[in-house]
Formats: structure tokens, sequence, C-alpha cells
């Protein structure tokens, strides 16, 4: 499990963890770790051109102590100051160990620019002259480390308000910080690595856990000895209509991948005849009205995908929402319940999992707005709405009605294609219908899921179908503790 925390959080943490150690010691410990990971990607160091960028705080600090390290093993480091002040102490170390200060015009020719303009004392959008390094660092061919965050980079959201360095890897100092997991940030910050600076015993409770496959592993369910299908759950399909029939056909799937005991499929006739045909093993029931009495008992329900937004499409959502059991709300489904928030409004819980514009349709808010604060708004719905809400994206944020937050970061840019959202309802679906909670049955939904794509795309495109078929290796990589995927920042 990584654990990820606000700047206000570390801040509060370094100030007891610092009144308890000599001056100085968590700055030398932070430039350590930094410095070890510039060796480690530059190969071998003397020699080799280091341009640090140096903000006027602490962030500025760490970045020289650490070129101070990378000059004693023989590479050429320069600094260019951009701040109104330098860390003093940090510049005269880089210069007793022969580094030099050195103009912008440098950056173009190092081997690796360290980014040390601002970490979590930065507020609001890169001020010049900090604004035009970030962008001189993006395009320069050198490989670029972000000291602690990326800078431009809101440290405690993932926010990115104008220019903003892009790093192949962000060396982070004592703890995670939430705009490293949640996007946009995530997407600035390359691989994180976390350094170790003895804070770990200081942290409070964190803003925002991103799970691992250990705790998927204990909290996914596995059949016992006495399990019947029934008792490993069964989980009700509404999805598909006459013009989306592969929506139900993708549900289906990943609900029959995921482990539920049974899937019990409910649709009209074009949707049942592509469901039976690629799904023997699901139960089914033919709707000729808008109704699921006629479906036998189910533990869960997903709802929507491709359901269509129609007066008989609302009326059969209306009755599966009348049901006793947790419903997975998706796609159509959405959009149903964004014009009748009254269908909401039942005892047994509720998973809703929207992309950013199906959020912006069921909050009011803008999706631009959505897309730039994920976090901030997932979990604002999820409190307005008393639900859980799994907000899909290259990051998939998942945010519990009183506040806990949790992300995925096994996600893969190829999953964003058609008919993946499907498949995800269902693998959830069937999670939930297991007996999961709607916090655990998204987040593990959403892990399993994005592992699946990974597995299926292996660096080339994937089809949703494939997803799917790849959801019981990803759930046997993640019981079998194999290290596949795990790594933060790798998409
Ligand atoms: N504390 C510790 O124990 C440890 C801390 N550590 C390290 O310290 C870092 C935090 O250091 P910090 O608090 O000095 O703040 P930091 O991020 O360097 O920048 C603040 C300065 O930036 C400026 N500035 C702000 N916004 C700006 C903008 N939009 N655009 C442009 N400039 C802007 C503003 O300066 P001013 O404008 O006043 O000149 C402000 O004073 C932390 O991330 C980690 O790397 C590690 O060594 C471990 C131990
Ligand atoms: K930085």
């Amino acid at each position: 499990m990584r654990t990820a925390y606000t700047a206000d959080q570390i801040r509060g943490a370094e100030h007891t963890l610092m009144a308890r150690l000599p001056e100085g010691t968590l700055m030398q410990r932070a430039a350590a770790g930094l410095a070890a990971v510039c060796a480690d990607l530059l190969g071998h160091v003397y020699g080799r051109r280091v341009v640090l960028l140096v903000g006027s705080g602490d962030n500025g600090g760490d970045a020289l102590y650490a070129g101070q390290r990378l000059a004693r093993r023989g590479a050429r480091v320069g600094a260019v100051l951009a701040g109104s002040k330098t860390h003093e102490a940090g510049l005269r170390a880089l210069l007793e160990a022969g580094g030099r200060v050195v103009g912008a015009d440098e950056i173009g020719a190092a081997d690796l620019i360290l980014d040390g303009l601002v970490g979590i004392g930065a507020s609001g959008a890169l001020r010049e002259p900090y604004a035009r390094l970030a962008e001189a660092a993006n395009a320069a061919p050198g490989r670029v480390v972000a000291v602690d965050v990326p800078s431009g980079v809101d440290a405690s959201s993932g926010r990115v308000e104008g220019a903003a360095v892009r790093a192949a890897v962000t060396v982070t100092m004592g703890a995670y910080k939430t705009g490293l997991l949640v996007d946009p940030g995530a997407e600035f910050a390359g691989r994180v690595e976390l350094v170790d600076i003895g804070l770990g015993a200081y942290v409070p409770d964190p803003d925002v856990v991103a799970l691992g496959h250990e705790d998927v592993a204990r909290l996914l369910p596995r059949p016992g000895a006495e399990s019947d299908k029934y008792r490993r759950g069964v989980l009700g399909v509404a999805a598909g209509s006459h013009l989306y029939t592969g929506a139900a056909v993708l549900a289906v799937g990943g609900a029959l991948r995921a482990g539920a005991g049974m899937v019990r499929y409910a649709g009209a006739e074009e949707p049942v005849a592509q469901v039976r045909a690629h799904w023997p093993e699901a139960v089914i029931t033919v709707l000729d009205r808008p109704s699921i009495d006629e479906v036998g008992r189910v533990q869960a329900w997903v709802l929507g995908p491709g359901l269509g937004t129609g007066e008989r499409a609302h009326d059969l959502a209306a009755s599966v929402l009348a049901s006793d059991v947790p419903v997975l709300i998706d796609a159509d489904g959405l959009t149903i319940v964004a014009k009748d928030r009254e269908l909401l409004r039942r005892t047994a819980p509720v998973l809703l999992t929207p992309h950013a514009g199906e959020l912006a349709r069921l909050t009011g808010a803008e999706r631009a707005d959505i897309e730039a604060a994920r976090l901030e708004h997932v979990r604002a719905a999820a409190a307005e709405l008393g639900v859980t809400v799994l907000l899909k994206g290259s990051t998939t944020l998942i945010a519990g009605p009183s506040g806990q937050a949790r992300v995925n970061v096994t996600g893969s840019s190829w999953l964003a294609t058609g008919g993946t959202g499907d498949v995800l309802s269902g693998v959830a679906g069937a999670l939930l219908a297991q007996g999961l909670s709607c916090y655990d049955a998204a987040a593990c939904g959403a892990y399993v899921h994005g592992l699946a794509g990974r597995l299926a795309a292996d660096g080339a495109p994937l089809a949703a179908a494939d997803v799917a078929t790849a959801v019981p290796a990803a759930i046997r990589a993640v019981t079998s503790g194999s290290a596949y995927g795990e790594k933060l920042g790798e998409r």
C-alpha cells in the first residue's frame, strides 16, 4: 500500500521530526537519496553534465546538496539560480565541490537536469523566470529529475496551472505527495522514487491511499470449500439495448471472468441474442417490460452500459434501484440518475462509475474543472450524493461518502478505448456480488481491470474484449505476488 499526503500534512510531520534532529539532517538525507537516484540514471557520473534549476526555497537546497555529491564524484555540475534568494550553505557546498553558477543556456547541453525550482512550498502557477526554465527543461534532450514534486504541479492536489516540469523521474522525500499519484500531476511526475528520511512515524492518516498487490490479494474474495455458485455471489446485469448490444456482452464477460458465481443477464431481445452467443454461462431473462420482477435473486446489480436513456431504460433503472442489493451504475445509467436524482434515494449501497463528462452531468460542474481537480471533485460528489464514486481516468480515483479516497495506479493509456468501461463495470459488479463493499469493489475492480489492460496490451493496442479475457491472469498476478505492474509511474 502506498499512502500519500498533502503538503500541509508533510510540513507538519517534518516540523516534528526536524525538532528532534540536528539542523540540516533532513536535507542531507534528502540530498543523499536524490544524488543516488541521479547517479543511477547517469550510469557513470564522472564527466557527465548536470544542470540544477535552483529556486529560492529548500527545494533548491536539496538540489544544491545533491549537486555537491555528484560534483564530488566528478560530474560537471552547473546551477541556474532562479530565485530572489538562494540556499546559501547549499550553494557554498556546491561551489566548494567544484560546481559553478551557470546561465539557462546550459540547460540544453545537460545529460541530467535537476528540477529544484519549487517543492511543497509552492503556491499557484509558476512565476517567471521559473515558468521559462521549466519549459526549457522540458524542451531539452537531457533526462529531467524532479526534486520532491515536479515544479508547477500542486503537491496536494495534482493540479497543474500553467507551465510545469515534465519529469522522467520524481524523487520524493519522506512520503508520497497526493499530487504525484493523481492526474494531471501524476503524468508530469513520471516514475516516482521515494527517499526515506525518517518521516514515517510522524505522518498523520493519509489523504489518499494507493492499493498494491498485497492489499488487493487480501481483499479479493476466494471461494471456500463449501462455496457453490449461489454462495459465491450472483450478479445481475441490466445493460444493452437494441442499439448497443456490445456493452452487455462486455459487462457480462467482465463479471464472469472476475469470479461471480453466476451472472443473470436481463435485457431486450437483441442484446440477449448477443450475450447468449458469447456467454452460454449467463442465465438470461428476456425482459418484455422494464422490470426485474421476473429475474431471480441476485446479490448485486450492474446497471447502465448501453442501456439507452429513454423512458423504458428509466423504468428499468427504477426497478433495479428499488431492489435491496448494492447497485453499480455506469454509462447510460448515470445519465438516467443525473436527470432523476430521486432514484438514488435508497438504503442499499450505490457505486457510481463515471468518467469526467458523466460526473459533470451528475454534479453540474464543468468537465474541464473536474479534469483539473479530479480528487476534489470526486470527493465532493461522493459526499453530496452519499454514495461511492469511481472516477475513471488514467489514474482512476475512488471516493467514499465520508471523504476517504483511493487512487488506482495500475491503469494504462492503452485502456482508453471503447468498451473497457463496460468490462470494468462487470468486474467491479462481480466483486460487489461476492460481498465486497462498494469502496473495496471499486478499488479492487479498478486495480484488476488496469492490470488486465496492461497484460492485454503489452505495449500494443487492445480491444475491450481482450481486457476481459486477461482478467483471470491479472488476478493470478495479484494473488501470486508477482511484481508485475506494481511500480509507480509505469503506464
Ligand atoms: N522542511 C524539511 O524538513 C525538508 C524539506 N525538504 C525540501 O524542501 C522543500 C520545501 O521547501 P520550502 O518550504 O522552502 O519551499 P519550496 O518548495 O522550496 O519553495 C518555496 C519558495 O518558492 C517560491 N515560490 C512559491 N510559489 C512559487 C511560484 N508559484 N512560482 C515561483 N516561485 C514560487 C517562494 O519564493 P519567493 O517567491 O518568496 O522567492 C517560496 O518561498 C520540499 O519540497 C523538499 O524539497 C527536504 O529537504 C526534506 C526536509
Ligand atoms: K521541484
